[in-house]
Order: C-alpha cells, then structure tokens, then sequence
C-alpha cells in the first residue's frame, strides 16, 4: 500500500465539568464529546523518514516540525511497534487551530490510524487507545467519535446512545486560545478550591442526547471553561448574545474556546445563522455542522 488517506471530524463538548486539579496538573472532567462534520484529512505516503506538511485555510498556525502533533502520533506508533518505518504525512486542514475543536488531536487519531494501516502493523483499537490517550486527553475521542462521557482527564471513554441527527453553526475566532492557560484562568477564578468536589454527567442532557431532542439538548448545554474562555477573550460574549439572539436553541464556547458553537434547530437555520453572524460579531469565519460523525475513519 502507498498512501492512506483518513477523515477526522472535529469536536464540540456539550457538558464540559471540570474538577479538582489533580497531582499531574490535569482536571478530572466529566466530558461529554460529540464528533461534528468539520473534518481534516489526513494522507499518509510510504517514505523513509516522517515529514509532515499542511494545506487549507489554517495551515500557516500549524507546526511541520516534531511538534506537530501527527509526527508525534506515527512516532509513538513505530516504537510501540518496533518498527523504524516512515510517513510522509499530508494534513488538509478545516478544523480551527487552537479553537477548542481538538484540531490537533484529531490530526494524531487520524496519523495512528493512516500509519497502522500504511505500515501494516493491524494493531488492534485497544493499542490505538493507549497511545491514543498518551500523546493527549482528547485524542481517544477523536478516534472514537459519535458521542461519548470523558472521564479521568477525559480520555476514559463510554459510548452515549443518541437519536437523529443536531445541527451546529460554529463562529471561529481570529487567533486561537492555549489550553493550559484557559485551564490555569478557570482556577483562579474559582472562589474557592476545587478540590474534593466531584462532577457528574447531567441527567437532562443524556436524556435529550438519546431523545434527540435539540430544545432539551440546548437548554443543557455547559462548559465550566466557559467564563475563563471569556475572561480572556470578553469579545467572546458579544458572539454568544448575537447567536442567541439569532434564535439559536443553545451557545456555548466549545472546550477551550474561542469557537463559539450554536445549536440549531435544522440545516436551514444553521445556513441562516452562518450568514447572518459575521455582521453581529467580531469572528474570522462561521460552518455548518452536523453531529454525530464517526472518529478517524480510513476513506
Ligand atoms: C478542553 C478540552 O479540549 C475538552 O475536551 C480538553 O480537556 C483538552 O484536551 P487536550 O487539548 O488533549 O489537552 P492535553 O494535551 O491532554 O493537556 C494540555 C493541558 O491542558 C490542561 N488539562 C487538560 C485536560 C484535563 N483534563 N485537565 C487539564 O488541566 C493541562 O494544563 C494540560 O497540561
Ligand atoms: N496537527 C496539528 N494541528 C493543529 N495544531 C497543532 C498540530 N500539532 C501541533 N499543534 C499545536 O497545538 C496547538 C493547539 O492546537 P489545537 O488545534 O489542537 O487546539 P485545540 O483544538 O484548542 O485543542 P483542544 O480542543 O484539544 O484543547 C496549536 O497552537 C499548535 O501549535
């Protein structure tokens, strides 16, 4: 085989809890994901080394070197493997970089899956998951995908029964936001610590996940990020009231922010809101989405 091409959707949290900062500087969550249809591609070709470049809107913001999150997911791969195979890998970019939609992650689901299968090695989707959760606590999500309850630091998986099919618009941000320091700004903003207070999923929202229900799904929507992502970006605030007011079912800044992500009623109001929102709010650019999606999926 020469090239493997694999398909990796994007993420929006719609509960989001965050608990006690644990020992290892990580949260325990209660992380409810669900896989949207923004997806990135990534080709894996047969070479001797592991390369990576990136095409699409986003391409200039992300690293091609050994920080790049999909080397670093082919070289987990080969070691765990014992193998000195290389890849050079093609990510066309459509997921906003740092904009809480685990474009990153995605593109290390989407690099296991290529490599494994470019390379020969039909490790078999536990191995993937382990690796999987080393290289980041959203990256078994992305391999996963439909919709699923994240606990631990997000990365111990439970599939979510749902019905039907939700409709996103999502309102991308110009310049992205760094994880670390939106997890940092929510725990100084807490009054008091954290510690010993344990989240949980919230009842309403899987009962409106499994109906398919999107009126009970927007009502519950939460993101404990939230007021940190608009602590340090306020602007944020503006796009949330002007997508509420556009009659969006529910709005929510999506993980880490800035992607703001509106819950709709159907794809027409999805189509709607994109157009409408870019006059309301300051934002670099809006999608319509659909949820769930499958995780990385080899094409
Ligand atoms: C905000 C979310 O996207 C929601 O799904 C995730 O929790 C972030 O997942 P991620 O980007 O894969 O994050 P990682 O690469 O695992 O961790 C980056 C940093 O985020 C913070 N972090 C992440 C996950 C977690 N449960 N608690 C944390 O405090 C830590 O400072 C960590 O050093
Ligand atoms: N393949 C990649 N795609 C995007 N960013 C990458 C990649 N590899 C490394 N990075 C780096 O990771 C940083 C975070 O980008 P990413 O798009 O994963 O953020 P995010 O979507 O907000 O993450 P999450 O939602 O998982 O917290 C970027 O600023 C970039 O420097």
């Amino acid at each position: 085989m020469s090239s493997v091409t694999v398909r990796v959707p994007a993420k929006v949290n719609v509960q989001l809890s965050v608990g006690p900062l644990r020992e290892d500087g990580y949260h325990d969550l209660v992380n409810v994901f669900h896989a949207v249809s923004i997806f990135d591609d990534v080709v894996a070709r047969e070479s001797d080394s592991i390369t990576v470049a990136v095409t699409g809107d986003w391409a200039d913001l992300v690293p091609v070197d050994d920080t790049n999150l999909a080397v670093q997911a082919a070289r987990a791969l080969a070691k765990h493997a014992g193998v000195c195979y290389g890849a050079d890998l093609v990510i066309h970019k459509a997921i906003p970089v740092a904009g809480g939609m685990a474009g990153g992650s995605a593109d290390a689901a989407a690099a296991l899956v290529a490599c494994n299968e470019l390379w020969g090695l039909r490790l078999p989707a536990e191995d993937l998951m382990r690796l999987a959760a080393d290289l980041g606590s959203d990256v078994p999500f992305s391999l996963m995908g439909g919709t699923a309850l994240g606990t631990g630091r997000g990365e111990l998986l439970t599939e979510l029964p749902t019905t039907g099919t939700f409709h996103w618009t999502f309102a991308m941000a110009d310049g992205g936001l760094s994880t670390p320091s939106v997890y940092a700004e929510c725990d100084r903003l807490r009054a008091t610590p954290s510690r010993g207070f344990w989240p949980e999923a919230d009842a309403g929202l899987l009962a409106a996940l499994r109906d398919g229900d999107p009126h009970a799904l927007g009502r519950c929507l939460s993101n404990d990020l939230q007021p940190a992502a608009l602590s340090l970006r306020p602007a944020l605030a503006v796009t949330l009231e002007a997508g509420r007011r556009l009659g969006a079912l529910g709005a929510i800044v999506s993980g880490s922010g800035p992607t703001c992500a509106f819950l709709v009623e159907d794809a027409a109001h999805a189509a709607r809101l994109a157009q409408a929102l870019p006059e309301r709010a300051p934002i670099r650019a809006t999608a319509t989405a659909h949820g769930p999606t499958p995780g990385a999926t080899i094409l």
